[in-house]
């Protein structure tokens, strides 16, 4: 049965309804960055640009590195871009736009964060790289969907417990990114950790300005959290959603943060763009 309209959006020009691309415009390895201006500071180390495009805070670049095709595309903030990021990602990659149906041959993407994140822990300095083994989901976005394959159940519930998770919070989800793009960008460089990813920057990330927490103590339940070793390192706001639907869509994928701030000590880059920099170049060598 063909895909509906109402479900599968083109746009007049046959390019899929947010990203506005067509099938040949993606590289098979996809960077994807929060800010659509961090687009041209990755695009700036390809051998050339082959096709650009923009839509909304949906940017992208393809081009080549080192003669390997690549693309470099922005998602603008949060888990709900995510959603549309990776599901017309997979739409571009896995269904024939002609017949409106799902490929016998399904495609694995490699997707690979550079954001910038907060680190939870006093000893993540400011300025230093995580990779994330694994991301904590606590937006509700992956809900919408069959996670429990996905998910494992006992260090989430280690955590619920641990920080007396309330019930009117969507339940906590963990899941791990790809071993093998893990091995490739984890270095004595780097930091491995578990990334939190939040579903707002202020309150969700237990900011104050002027807002009460419903639970002022929360960020420190979530510091203090140690499950066989494994501890919380920094909070954003892409990565489990990132994780979560490459692993149920067949896709491998992997976050590289650059800390721009320390919750623990209070602290802030004096120069976050350069720190961009470093993990830029830092990535892409590796790719
Ligand atoms: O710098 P990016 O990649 O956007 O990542 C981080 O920065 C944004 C918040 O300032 C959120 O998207 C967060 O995940
Ligand atoms: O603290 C931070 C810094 C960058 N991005 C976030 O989401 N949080």
């Amino acid at each position: 049965m063909p895909i509906k309209n109402s479900e599968l959006i083109l746009n007049p020009d046959g390019s899929i309804y947010h990203l506005n691309l067509k099938p040949e415009h993606i590289a098979d390895t996809i960077i994807l960055v929060g800010d659509q201006d961090r687009v041209a500071l990755v695009s700036k180390h390809f051998d050339k640009i082959i096709f650009e495009t923009q839509k909304r805070e949906f940017k992208t670049h393809t081009g080549t590195i080192n003669g390997k095709k690549i693309s470099v595309i922005s998602t603008g903030i949060g888990p709900d871009n995510i959603d549309i990021v990776l599901n017309e990602l997979d739409a571009l990659a896995n269904i024939d736009f002609e017949t409106r149906t799902i490929k016998q041959h399904l495609k694995s993407l490699n997707i690979i964060r550079i954001g910038t994140s907060g680190g939870l822990q006093p000893d993540i300095p400011i300025d230093s790289f995580v990779v994330s083994e694994s991301g904590l989901d606590l937006t509700g976005m992956l809900h919408a969907y069959q996670t429990e394959p996905i998910s494992n159940q006992k260090i989430e519930k280690a955590f619920i417990k641990h920080t007396n998770w309330n019930a009117n919070k969507a339940r906590p989800i963990i899941v791990d990114g790809s071993k093998t793009l893990l091995s490739k960008f984890d270095s004595v460089s780097t930091i491995k950790g578990l990334t939190a990813t939040a579903n707002g920057f202020y309150g969700p990330q237990g900011r104050i300005l002027r807002l009460p927490l419903m639970d002022a103590g929360l960020n420190k339940k979530i510091d203090s959290f140690n499950f066989e070793g494994v501890k919380v390192t920094n909070f954003e706001m892409e990565t489990s959603a990132i994780y979560g639907l490459s692993k149920l869509l067949g896709h491998h994928a992997m976050s590289l943060n650059a800390i721009i701030a320390n919750r623990a000590n209070g602290t802030f880059s004096n120069n976050p763009r350069k720190t961009v920099e470093n993990l830029i170049t830092y990535t892409l060598d590796r790719i």
